[in-house]
């Protein structure tokens, strides 16, 4: 099964029986979903493989970042695991990327590879704090750059920088936006954030939704009102 929609679920849980019972309440049809690093780290590849038998297309963010070698072959391992989409981090750097990029193409891996910029809870002052002398946004935007040159299908943003990325990088080159929060939700610890409509009006390609939905007491009502909100813009 496949899904056309932009929106990619978060399942931030603590273990696999409670990320399938959320799971059970969403339509795979209406959504992809994203298994992160706790809920991978607790359950390991059998998430990936309950998943996949409900349905589910799944983005992997376990956000690789090592040398090239390495993540070359970590990125290998998890598209063969069938998943739709992997993530490394672009401060790994060209030749990280290229590695894995290389790497997919070479065994005829067709994963969608894409790079995290800056994190969505990163501030100025938080990239001051690791040395970064730059704005979010221009460090997106470099950050970017770097990730089209090396092969990337497209990059992990705030959708506070998806306008310029479009105008940067192209409307084929994918941006994917977390720090989505529809009117109905609180920030939490995000920062740079926007509501579903705004998201996809400034350039998103896909739009990662976490806790207004799985925290939701009916997920897939606030999936359906994240939906009519996109459908009315
Ligand atoms: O790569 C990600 O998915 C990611 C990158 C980023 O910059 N910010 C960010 O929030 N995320 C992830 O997106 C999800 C957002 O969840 P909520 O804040 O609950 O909607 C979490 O799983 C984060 O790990």
């Amino acid at each position: 099964m496949s899904s056309d929609s932009p929106l990619i679920i978060a399942l931030d849980h603590p273990s696999l029986d409670a990320a399938l019972c959320l799971a059970d309440r969403l339509d795979p049809e209406r959504c992809r979903v994203k298994v992160g690093k706790e809920l991978f780290t607790r359950s390991g590849p059998e998430v990936i493989d309950a998943l996949h038998g409900r349905g589910f297309q799944i983005f992997l963010d376990l956000k690789f970042h090592d040398i090239p070698n390495t993540v070359a072959g970590a990125v290998q391992a998890a598209a063969e695991q069938g998943v739709w989409m992997v993530n490394v981090h672009a401060s790994g750097g060209k030749r990280m990327m290229e590695a894995a990029r290389e790497r997919l193409d070479r065994h005829g891996l067709s994963t969608q590879l894409i790079a995290v910029t800056v994190l969505t809870s990163m501030t100025t002052s938080d990239l001051a704090g690791v040395g970064i002398d730059a704005s979010p946004a221009q460090h997106v935007e470099r950050l970017a750059l770097l990730a089209r040159q090396s092969g990337m299908d497209g990059v992990v943003c705030s959708a506070q920088e998806a306008a310029r990325l479009r105008e940067l990088c192209g409307d084929g080159f994918l941006k994917v936006t977390p720090g989505i929060r529809p009117h109905f939700a609180e920030p939490g610890d995000q920062r740079r954030v926007m509501t579903p409509a705004e998201a996809m009006a400034a350039g998103s390609t896909h739009l990662v939704v976490g806790r207004p939905v799985t925290q939701a007491d009916d997920p897939m009502a606030a999936l359906a009102a994240i939906e009519q909100e996109l459908a009315a813009r």
